[in-house]
């Protein structure tokens, strides 16, 4: 049986009969708020942000509720098992950390912070290439819960193959490569203040403890930081890549590994037949493309050209209960991007594992009141508003 997530409700209940409430904000919108009022604008934008008018991003969240869980009474849900099985894991939670590659920018050792709260939780977290810490301190500070690596694939093979097989020796579970992200999107509130973090030599960790990457910096004939940013922005893109490359990354690395940004059933078989270990639907929370679809909506066709392999996804979810809605269509785990992002932001480490709590509890709590005792029990449970 999993752990109890819902007791952190009696928790928080039990301190108030003691005269103590929640130092830290509830639920998504407020901590949104406050969160707003203590970042560093810039940061915050780049944060909230995303591509054009931010449809697509606004359009995300609002899918969710357009789908409703039926209630099922006396079922006998006393205890419930959210717990998933994934690449050889068994894990307590059905959620884990969306890769964010500004953390560090959010606050100080913010990649080591949620890996912490990795650690603490038996949630998690994918880590980000755009890290402040090498990936190696960031694996250790997940202790012994499960983690992925996400890769954005440099131009460069050799980089490529050496952030894969540190991440290899690091530990992690798997490798996710993002697919979407190889030109930054059209953002206006980044366009506006002129900012993206990694010009500024921020999150480039991984870049600068890369023997590869120093070596290539040595060539260009100079290491100061203007130079560093030159030769990352050189690599970082990498658009010339095609369902071909997918045999090169194969042959890599023993370790599953997953694609990132897939929301096509076409794309999902030809990753899978490529052989892929698993998918990642999602579309970088709006932040790359506007004018798209609401990821939620791309998901039941994701499952089922999946035909059973892993199917993680995230982009809109900001409640236990979006959790559950994505689970309900399938997935097999939830990412949480922004919310954790501003539970880091109002609160460190402590802040990161409230947000994550608070979600757990949601979605436990909300599994009781239905009448579903795990997540197998949900499949079926939505209906269309
Ligand atoms: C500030 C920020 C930075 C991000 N950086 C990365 C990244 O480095 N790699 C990646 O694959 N996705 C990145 N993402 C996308 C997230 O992994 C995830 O797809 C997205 O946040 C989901 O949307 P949501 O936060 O609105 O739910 C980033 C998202 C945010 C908000
Ligand atoms: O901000 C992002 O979502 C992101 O992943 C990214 C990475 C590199 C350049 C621009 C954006």
């Amino acid at each position: 049986m999993g752990a109890n997530f819902g007791d952190y409700q009696l928790g928080i209940y039990m301190n108030g009969a003691q005269g103590v409430v929640p130092e830290l904000p509830m639920g998504f919108a407020a901590t949104e708020e406050l969160a707003q009022t203590v970042m560093d604008p810039r940061v915050l934008g780049y944060v909230a942000g995303g591509a054009g008018n931010e449809h697509t991003q606004r359009a995300n969240a609002a899918a969710f509720d357009r789908l409703g869980i039926m209630p099922r009474m006396l079922v006998g849900a006393a205890q419930r098992d959210l717990g998933i099985d994934m690449f050889g894991h068994r894990m307590p939670s059905p959620l884990f950390f969306a890769p964010v590659g500004v953390l560090g920018a959010v606050a100080d050792d913010g990649d080591l912070a949620t890996a912490a709260s990795s650690s603490e939780l038996g949630v998690p977290m994918v880590a980000s290439t755009l890290a402040s810490a090498p990936l190696e301190q960031v694996r250790a500070s997940a202790g012994g819960t499960p983690g992925f690596f996400q890769l954005y694939p440099p131009a460069d093979r050799e980089l490529t193959e050496s952030l894969v097989h540190r991440a290899e020796a690091a530990g992690y579970t798997g490798i996710v490569i993002t697919l979407d992200t190889w030109v930054n999107g059209w953002r206006p509130r980044d366009l506006s203040a002129a900012y993206l973090p990694m010009l500024s030599g921020q999150c480039l960790a991984n870049y600068l403890t890369d023997d590869r990457f120093r070596k290539l910096l040595a060539e260009q004939g100079s290491t100061d930081p203007a130079a560093v940013v030159m030769l990352w922005a050189s690599l970082f893109g990498n658009p010339t890549m095609t369902w071909e490359d997918l045999a090169w990354f194969r042959s890599l690395t023993s370790l599953p590994i997953l694609l990132k940004g897939i929301c096509s059933p076409e794309d999902t078989r030809r990753a899978l037949d490529g052989g892929m270990d698993g998918i990642y639907c999602s579309n970088h929370g709006g932040r790359q493309a506007n004018g798209g679809i609401p990821a939620i909506d791309c998901l039941p066709g994701v499952v089922e050209a999946a035909d059973g392999a892993p199917v993680l996804f995230d982009s809109g979810v900001r409640s236990g209960v979006d959790a559950l809605r994505a689970l309900a269509l399938g997935a097999t785990a939830v990412g949480i991007g922004r919310p954790y992002v501003y539970g880091l932001a109002v609160g460190g480490q402590a802040g990161v594992s409230h947000v994550m709590r608070s979600l757990l509890a949601e979605a436990d709590l909300t599994m009781a009141v239905n009448g579903y005792p795990d997540l197998a029990s949900l499949r079926g449970a939505l209906h269309r508003l």
